[in-house]
């Protein structure tokens, strides 16, 4: 079935927290490399699955652990870009001809580098795209996952470390981000995002200097999608050798 092959990238590593600032939501010039057919947004959009009841509980204060990143809004989106998109040119890299994440310049271990958006959709198979390779688990008891095929940022392009290095330098975490509210005293209130972030010094061993300019940012995807590949492959296989049979 569809959707046991379905591709879905590992939760989020939840972490401690820094400071805050409201978030901004002004038009963004498009990154270098950015594909024609993917829309490119500033922050996550919503399927019409997800409901007004899921979308409060992702800022529900039971789910805004003190422990969370604040992620101010000069932080969202730097004025100078600290992330490039490229173009894979080594035949030796597993996703030669593709695109990767790249730093634009040296990122500290521990420190944010862009959120991970994309249309939040329900898990139902009816709300679910089983083809894509861009999907990233959100909330696993929300039954919600962050999907970047047809519209996301720069972190789409993050590839998994396996096959390019020994490990990843980069981790996906969830973060908060303040935005608007009508009935929030304040007019606004935090809400659960993803964000990409560099290792910390403690996890990251060899790589306890951060990531270096020029240098590729490599998260893990999981075993799970990387399984969920094989499995794909294994029936479409099978379906290819039943055909050579019959014929
Ligand atoms: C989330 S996208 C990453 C960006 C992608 N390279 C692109 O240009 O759009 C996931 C896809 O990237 C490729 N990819 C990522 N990491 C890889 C790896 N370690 N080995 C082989 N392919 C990889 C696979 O094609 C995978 O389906």
């Amino acid at each position: 079935m569809a959707t046991l092959l379905r591709v879905t990238m590992p939760s989020k590593i939840r972490h401690p927290a820094n400071v805050v600032v409201k978030i901004e939501r002004e038009p963004t010039p498009l990154p270098k490399n950015w594909p024609t057919d993917v829309q490119f947004i500033n922050d996550q959009t919503y399927s019409a699955a997800v409901t007004p009841d899921l979308r409060d509980a992702l800022s529900r204060i039971a789910n805004l652990n003190n422990s969370l990143s604040k992620i101010p809004a000069a932080i969202l989106r730097p004025s100078h870009p600290i992330i490039a998109i490229q173009t894979i040119a080594p035949q030796t890299h597993p996703a030669h001809g593709e695109c990767g994440l790249f730093a634009a310049q040296h990122l500290p271990p521990d420190s944010f580098i862009c959120l991970y958006l994309g249309l939040v959709h329900t898990n139902d198979a009816s709300d679910s795209d089983p083809a894509s390779n861009y999907d990233l688990s959100y909330d696993r008891d929300l039954a919600l996952s962050i999907d970047s095929a047809k519209s996301g940022n720069e972190s789409r392009f993050a590839n998994d470390y396996r096959g390019i290095a020994a490990r990843p330098n980069a981790e996906f975490r969830d973060c908060l981000v303040q935005v608007a509210s009508e009935r929030r005293a304040g007019g606004v209130k935090w809400e659960r995002r993803v964000g990409i972030f560099v290792l910390s010094a403690g996890k990251a061993g060899k790589r306890k200097a951060g990531i270096g300019q020029g240098e590729e940012i490599l998260v893990s995807y999981g075993k799970g999608f990387w399984d969920s590949r094989h499995a794909a492959a294994m029936v479409k296989l099978e379906g290819e050798l039943k055909g050579q049979t019959l014929e």
